[in-house]
């Protein structure tokens, strides 16, 4: 048993280094070979590090309190045989040996078995001599925090409560199979349809009233539907209902035209890509068309590049498959606007600071919780730091919108973030109406009836200098839906936090 801690140390002491996702690093360490047992063991690593990291603020509130590294120098100091374990990292990460106490610590003062490892293993028997002035302490934290248990100290209570109002949104990718014929053979799999706002049931699903072929299962049904094979020949596709939107308010089609060529512009991992690439039903070509140079999506990092065409492939997406997508591993900034005229439909989704984003654990190995530290951070600092890397992501994304603008026959484009901020969504907007490239190309904003129009919530009309007919035009989406719902209810009008606007080209 002391292996187990020892993995889970190592886990958690690659996840601080940010050597992959909590997930993918916890499932290497389960063990080798995949047996049953492993993938148990697996689960243990996952819920034990996932447990710790979400106490981790008070676990080590706590330790600066008993300073076990300076007590029990001999295993949990720099010169403690555990960070000569093989495989263990080099500083800059966190010691081997102090991810390991941080384990141990947490089952010594959260799990009423305690540490499930031999009596007389070392660091276990070093640690326990301090029990008593640990618990102390944390009562201490308890009670100054105001919280009712143990449980309250929690990091990210918060956002697990809103993550689960969220349904675990499936899209029928229409170039594999309509959707009536996966609702039946989701109903032959023993799920069935329901007409219900809210559901607390996994074998229930429902369709989206705001974008077709989307699906709302409860996020409970997740693993059973990873192992269907619809899911797995990229039939259904976990995409965000939010996440739909952009692609299901360009909607190509609906002008009517013979001839399309669309681009998007920032495309991996791919969804929005895939979903044009449906919405177009295999016409026109998704990407810009430039003299025998056919690009269709754009990724700039060869890294995510390779995920996006993973994700085309398995999609069918792709000229191969008879799919109308030609991705390409470019920078949208470094194009020549006038070269690409062909171009008439855009999707630009940039990087932004993904702050909208809740149903993921990952936030638990994140700055954010560092920053959650319970006596030593200024939140002065905090909100400065939060600031400027706003300021920065903001003029990016001002740049993407101002250099779409100039492509010469682009008729539409839609501009999206995961991010919550005003400076990422509507303060972008306002600045880039008033920029030159949209004087000059008669840029507006597509009003509330082209986008979205029965979506209720929309943009902050404060953020918009109060301009009600801007905030109308602009979709938001707040992380778990306006909603309140009973605890383990999902609700079909929830999703991650989300910003969609529409800009049309409107010549005087
Ligand atoms: C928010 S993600 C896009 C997500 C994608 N639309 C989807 O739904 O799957 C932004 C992507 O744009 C890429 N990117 C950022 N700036 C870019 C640029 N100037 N040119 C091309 N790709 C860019 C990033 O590498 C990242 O993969």
């Amino acid at each position: 048993m002391a292996e187990f801690y020892v993995k889970a140390g190592r886990a958690l002491q690659d996840i601080l280094a940010r050597r992959g996702s909590i997930k993918a690093i916890t499932a290497q360490f389960g063990d080798d070979k995949g047996s049953a047992r492993a993938q148990g063991n697996a689960k243990r690593i996952l819920a034990l590090v996932v447990n710790t990291l979400s106490f981790r603020s008070t676990l080590q509130a706590v330790l600066r309190k008993v300073d076990i590294a300076t007590l029990e120098p001999k295993w949990f100091g720099t010169a403690s045989p555990l960070n000569r374990i093989k495989g263990a990292l080099p500083a800059p990460a966190p010691t081997l040996a102090s991810c390991i106490l941080l384990v141990l610590t947490h089952d010594l003062l959260f799990v009423t078995r305690g540490i499930q490892a031999a009596k007389a293993w070392p660091p276990r028997e070093r640690l326990e001599r301090h029990k008593a002035r640990l618990h102390a302490e944390i009562v201490r934290i308890q009670l100054r925090m105001g919280k009712k248990n143990f449980e309250e100290l929690r990091s990210g209570a918060e956002e697990r409560q809103i993550a689960a109002r969220i349904p675990r949104w499936c899209r029928v990718n229409t170039l594999r199979a309509n959707t009536e014929e996966v609702i039946r053979s989701l109903t032959q799999l023993g799920w069935n349809q329901a007409e219900t706002e809210q559901n607390d049931d996994a074998a229930i699903f429902t369709r989206s009233e705001y974008v077709p072929d989307v699906l709302a299962f409860h996020p409970r049904a997740t693993s059973d539907l990873m192992r269907t094979e619809l899911y797995r020949d990229g039939t259904l596709i976990l995409q965000d209902l939010a996440s739909c939107f952009p692609a299901a308010i360009l909607d190509p089609l609906r002008d009517g035209q013979s001839e399309i060529t669309a681009m998007d512009a920032t495309s991996a991992p791919g969804n929005k890509t895939s979903h044009l690439s449906a919405l177009m039903k295999g016409k026109g070509k998704v990407g810009l068309c430039h003299s025998n140079d056919q690009l269709i999506a754009l990724e700039r990092s060869p890294q995510r590049f390779i995920t996006l065409q993973r994700l085309l492939e398995r999609t069918g997406c792709l000229p191969r498959n008879h799919g109308n997508v030609h991705p390409q591993k470019t920078d949208f900034l470094s194009l020549d606007p006038e070269k690409f005229d062909s171009v008439q439909y855009m999707l630009l989704d940039p990087s932004c600071s993904g702050s909208g984003i809740v149903n993921r654990l990952d936030y638990l190995s994140g700055k954010d919780d560092e920053q959650d530290n319970l006596e030593e951070i200024d939140p002065l600092e905090k909100d400065k730091a939060l600031a400027s890397r706003l300021a920065s992501l903001a003029s990016l994304q001002e740049h993407m919108i101002r250099h779409a603008m100039k492509f010469p026959n682009l008729k539409r484009f839609t501009y999206s973030t995961c991010s919550i901020h005003e400076e990422e969504n509507e303060k972008v907007v306002i600045k880039v109406l008033a920029s030159e490239e949209a004087r000059n190309g008669g840029w507006k904003l597509a009003s509330r009836d082209e986008v979205l129009p029965s979506w209720p919530e929309r943009g902050h009309a404060s953020a918009c200098k109060g301009d009600l007919q801007i905030a109308n035009a602009l979709v938001r989406c707040t992380p778990g839906g306006t909603l309140d719902t009973p605890p383990n209810s999902v609700h079909d009008g929830a999703t991650n936090g989300f910003f969609v606007c529409c800009f049309v080209r409107k010549m005087s």
